[in-house]
């Protein structure tokens, strides 16, 4: 894959399942992140081809839980992140996506506890040597690109020798989110530091941190040098952010969302959960909409708040037929 001059979705955690993914490159997106998953939790899982929605879905053995689930569409452009503090089961959890995605990341600044009290995510940005044990073992035993995605460390001279070092390794990309990690998120993103790592470095950086309109795009690839652009909360505040028209109202965004989760029989919980957070950015919960969507038990319920009951009842019904003659 190539990652020069392209737009990308952040990496999530409970948003960027399949049907945001597939909203965000709708709009525009060329690269779309899934959501970090940890590789203890993706190693349980056996890869399925489900023939009833026409996806790959690697679900935890013995049960139904859908760890990750991905489709042919965004086979060119869809990344795995994963959250790992060992190369060999970084490795073994790789091995197992690999073939149906087109990159596999590396989180290096989750700085939530779970992540860090595991050895995992902003807690490898202090270990150098075992960044490069996990790309330089990925990068020798599987054929998909790697890449991975830092935040800033205490100084700017700290930050691009790390970079150096994540450079060697042989990584087609790296992202660099603009905060340090104690920083928080209405701390304004650092783009000169980001610009000092792009200047530093040969391989393509993704600059991420701030950006909430579509012109910010241009600001964050001047400020830094970058040519390619990471966007996380702007995206999920209303996904049409990639798109150099007009921005789509937030209500058809919304819309179109619950459509997608309708088709990709997205879990309602993450779907729940990324409604919310929509609403709350622009609106309330307190209002009917919010309060319905909390009510909320499945997709046939998101969908009548929606005024879409026939479009989950047609899907529901072309699903029924395809089963009954395949
Ligand atoms: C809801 C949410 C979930 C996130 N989950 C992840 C994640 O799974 N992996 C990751 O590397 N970063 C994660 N991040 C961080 C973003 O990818 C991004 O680095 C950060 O929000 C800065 O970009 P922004 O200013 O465009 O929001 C998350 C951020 C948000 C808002």
């Amino acid at each position: 894959m190539e990652y020069e001059n392209k737009l990308v979705l952040a990496p999530m955690v409970r948003v960027g399942t399949l049907p945001f993914r597939l909203l965000a490159a709708d709009y525009g997106a060329d690269i779309t992140y899934a959501e970090e998953i940890i590789d203890h939790k993706i190693i349980k899982c056996e890869r399925i081809v489900n023939d009833y929605i026409k996806s790959t879905d690697f679900v935890e053995k013995g049960t139904d839980n859908v760890v990750f689930r991905t489709c042919n569409e965004e086979k060119g452009r869809v990344v795995f992140q994963m959250g790992t503090s060992d190369a060999v089961r970084a490795l073994k959890a790789a091995q197992l996506v690999c073939k149906d995605v087109a990159a596999v990341d590396i989180n290096m600044g989750c700085p939530k506890s779970f992540s860090v009290s595991g050895g995992m995510g902003a807690a490898l940005l202090t270990k150098p040597d075992l960044i490069h044990d996990i790309l330089t073992t990925l990068r020798r035993n599987i054929d998909t690109p790697v890449t991975c995605k830092i935040r800033l460390l205490k100084s700017s001279q700290d930050t691009v020798e790390l970079a150096r070092r994540i450079e060697k390794t042989g990584v087609s990309a790296l992202a660099v989110h603009g905060r340090q990690v104690a920083d928080r998120p209405r701390d304004p993103a650092k783009w000169n530091e980001i610009a000092d790592v792009v200047s530093a470095l040969t391989i393509p950086v993704i600059a991420n941190g701030d950006v909430f309109e579509y012109d910010d795009i241009q600001r964050i690839k001047v400020a830094t040098g970058a040519s390619s652009v990471m966007v996380a909360r702007g995206a999920l505040w209303n996904a049409s952010i990639f798109s150099p028209n007009v921005e789509a109202h937030w209500e058809d965004v919304k819309k179109e969302y619950v459509r997608k989760s309708i088709l990709w029989d997205n879990d309602v919980k993450s779907t729940k959960h990324t409604l919310k957070e929509m609403i709350m950015h622009y609106s309330c919960l307190e209002f009917p909409e919010g309060k319905a969507i909390i009510k909320s038990q499945n997709l046939a319920d998101l969908a009548k708040i929606y005024g879409d009951e026939e479009y989950y009842e047609s899907v529901r019904a072309y699903r029924i037929a395809l089963n009954r003659h395949a």
